[in-house]
């Protein structure tokens, strides 16, 4: 399976199921996208997630949660994905057909589809949903390819300290590169002067003691590598 990243931002995520497992996946999807849970019951911190946000705030409302009562039978959860009209279909009900028609419906209307209650090998467009770390802008996703998600918890835990300050770290470079290139460095300079600073301990530290002390310091790299 090759990771690729999916941007739900202005979209609808249906997530059929709303136990832990359908509420650990609306909390996640959440951050980007509308959601809109279908089950006959909720896991109680859904419920306290979705309280107060209705989804009826206008445009510039955030992403929200909407809960909605209902219990879908293999028939009649077709009728859910036409209604939601989705970019994603996540199948966490604990009854299999359920989620067997779920995925079978969504991939015939080529939406894409995760199905929890599944591991191993599957069509294109059913999706697994890998852990991931987060230091904006920068996104590590870990999956064991099905076989082990503990792992993949597990190590989503250590790879989290390994990855602080590297979001300040792909803005600030975000920033040199359009600066070297505005600058009109030659590329293959641009590039070298860019590798260096990424690798540069002196910038790491610079980035945990301020913006301007790891600016000061790119820059010694930087000339270094301009002038040689
Ligand atoms: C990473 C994470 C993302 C997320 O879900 O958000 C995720 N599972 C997480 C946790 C977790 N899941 C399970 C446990 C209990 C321990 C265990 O059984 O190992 C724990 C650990 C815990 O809860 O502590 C049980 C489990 N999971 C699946 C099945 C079905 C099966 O295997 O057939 C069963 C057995 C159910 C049963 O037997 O009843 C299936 C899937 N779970 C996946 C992802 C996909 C593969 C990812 C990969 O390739 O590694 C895949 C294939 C589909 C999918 O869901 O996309 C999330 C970590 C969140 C975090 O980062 O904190
Ligand atoms: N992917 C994962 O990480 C993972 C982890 C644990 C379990 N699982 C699997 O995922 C599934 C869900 O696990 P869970 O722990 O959330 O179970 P759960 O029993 O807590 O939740 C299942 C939810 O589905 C709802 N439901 C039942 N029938 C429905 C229907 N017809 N339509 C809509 N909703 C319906 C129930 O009301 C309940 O809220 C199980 O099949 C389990 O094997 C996956």
């Amino acid at each position: 399976m090759i990771p690729l990243y999916h941007d739900l931002s202005e979209e609808t995520v249906l997530v059929v199921g709303g136990g832990a497992v359908g509420r650990r996946k609306a909390l996640n999807f959440v951050e980007e996208a509308r959601v809109v849970v279908v089950s006959p019951a909720f896991d109680d911190r859904l419920i306290e997630a979705a309280t107060g946000n209705d989804g009826s705030g206008g445009d510039d409302a955030p992403p929200s949660i909407e809960l909605v009562r209902a219990a879908p039978d293999a028939e009649s959860v077709s009728e859910w994905i036409d209604r939601v009209a989705p970019a994603l279909v996540v199948a966490s009900t604990d009854d299999r057909a359920v989620n067997a028609a779920a995925e079978a419906t969504a991939l015939d209307s080529g939406l894409l589809v995760n199905r929890t209650d599944v591991s191993g090998g599957r069509d294109p467009g059913s999706v697994v949903v890998p852990a991931t770390v987060a230091d904006d802008p920068v996104r590590v996703a870990v999956s064991t390819g099905g076989q082990s998600p503990a792992l993949s918890k597990a190590l989503r835990e250590r790879i989290s300290a390994e990855i602080e300050g590297a979001g300040a770290m792909a803005e600030l470079t975000g920033e040199l590169r359009e600066e070297l290139s505005t600058a009109g460095v030659a590329p293959e300079i641009r590039r070298e002067a860019i590798r260096q600073v990424v690798r540069s301990e002196g910038v790491w530290k610079g980035l945990q003691k301020g913006r301007s002390k790891a600016r000061t310091e790119a820059n010694n790299v930087i000339e270094e590598v301009v002038d040689r």
